[in-house]
């Protein structure tokens, strides 16, 4: 007789489990746990076969979840308002004004926060039911370790603030956008864009709130912390050593933490950092001063003519998911006039790959992330056949040259090499 299925995915989460623990156990390192002085960026190491069975793991007990739910129950187990506390932490500072080690009344941080309360209570108790802050006594509440991330991580913090005020509102305005302009290319016909009640497309939009830009950006820094985010994964596979004193462009690279992490590796490369205006505030804060020689920045539109010429690369870090085919081919084009044979253009982006070919939990994501991409800008993930038939519709004469998905990684590394004069 088959083994049931709820067995045989309890006996496997029962046997990784068991192997991440002995060998926790034999590195004299501390086991999981909700609790404040955990590892705040989790407990399991970073190593491919502890992270394996981390991934089979939550793989696993999302499907148990589910078997055990039943179709009723899993559909209306999904309830509106998830994210609501979240929200609320981030946009009233309820983790900020808690000092880590110290414990607070529910009457207190109504007091920090300018909230009521009876609000402060729902949001925190709320909160408190997702193991975001504990409440040790009626009334008392302490951080989590969760909530403690939040109160002193400020890339974890602006991640969780700029998803829940920009991304979650887009995304609820989102069947409507699709109703409203159906098949839209134009990044101001979005869910974004009925949220914010705003014909501007996102950047644009947000560029008038420094603060709500800044917070975008670090959103997309907050990123790079997760996993599958790691910067290794553009600065390991590629070789990015042939480029020895050439230039790279870094186009819409935001604060420029990817080309400092590659100029702390290649000291004879040098990086041009663009973005818009807002974005790049200060370079001299932004550069660490041991690459600040290396890593200059500059104002630049990319749908305007490239102004730096003859560049051995121009790179492109989660760029073109913000944009539509019509968008993505204008941004290509723009290069053009600056390129010499044999400049690359190198893009991280996604590719989309077929459902069973990648776990259940990171099916999910990159499934969400497509989505999020047609809220906020009428754009999309692409998978492979899309990006060849990008640089195609751009110009015949990029070749594309091939795709390298690092194992673990969100994003992968296209290659296109300019072969024309
Ligand atoms: C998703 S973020 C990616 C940032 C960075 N490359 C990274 O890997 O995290 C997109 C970036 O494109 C920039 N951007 C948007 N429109 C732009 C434009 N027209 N010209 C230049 N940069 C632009 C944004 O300011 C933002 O920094």
């Amino acid at each position: 007789m088959s083994v049931p299925r709820i067995a045989e995915l309890s006996k496997r989460i029962a046997a990784n489990t068991a192997t991440i623990c002995e060998y926790l156990s034999s590195n004299d390192l501390p086991y999981p746990s909700l609790s404040i002085d955990t590892p705040l960026y989790g407990a399991v190491p970073d190593q491919p076969e502890m992270q394996a069975l981390r991934q089979s793991i939550l793989d696993d007990t999302a499907e148990l979840r589910q078997l055990m739910l039943g179709p009723r129950d899993y559909l209306t187990s999904f309830v509106p308002n998830a994210l609501l506390p979240l929200q609320a932490v981030t946009r009233f500072g309820l983790a900020r004004s808690l000092p880590v080690g110290d414990e607070t009344t529910l009457s207190n941080m109504a007091k920090l926060s300018g909230l009521t309360e009876s609000d402060t209570r729902k949001v925190v108790r709320y909160a408190v039911a997702l193991k975001i802050f504990e409440e040790t006594r009626p009334g008392i509440i302490t951080h989590s370790a969760a909530s403690r991330l939040l109160a002193q991580d400020p890339g974890v913090h602006d991640y969780v603030a700029a998803c829940t005020d920009e991304l979650w509102q887009a995304s609820a305005q989102t069947c409507n956008a699709m109703e409203k302009y159906p098949g839209s290319e134009e990044p101001t016909e979005t869910g974004f864009s009925l949220a914010n009640n705003t014909d501007k497309p996102l950047y644009d939009f947000l560029s008038a709130f420094p603060e709500r830009s800044t917070r975008f950006a670090n959103m997309m820094e907050g990123f790079t912390k997760g996993k599958a985010f790691d910067l290794k994964y553009v600065t390991d596979y590629y070789p990015w050593e042939q480029h020895g004193g050439g230039t790279i462009v870094d186009v819409g690279g935001s604060q420029g933490f990817v080309s400092v992490a590659l100029a702390r590796r290649h000291p004879s490369i040098s990086f041009v950092v663009q973005d818009l205006e807002p974005v790049i505030i200060d370079p001299k804060e932004n550069v660490p001063s041991d690459v600040a020689s290396q890593v200059k920045f500059m104002v630049h539109d990319f749908f305007t003519p490239q102004p730096v010429v003859g560049a051995d690369v121009y790179f492109f870090r989660w760029i073109f998911h913000n944009w539509s085919d019509k968008y993505s081919v204008k941004i290509l084009q723009s290069l053009i006039p600056a390129l010499k044979p044999g400049s690359k253009v190198i893009i991280s982006d996604a590719v989309m790959p077929p459902a069973d070919r990648v776990p259940s939990g990171m099916n999910l994501r990159l499934r969400g992330f497509d989505l999020v991409m047609t809220s906020i800008q009428n754009a999309k993930e692409r998978e492979l056949e899309d990006w060849v038939n990008l640089f195609r519709l751009a110009d015949e004469r990029f070749e594309f040259e091939g795709v390298t998905q690092p194992p673990g990684s969100f994003n992968a590394l296209l290659v296109a090499t300019w072969r024309g004069s």
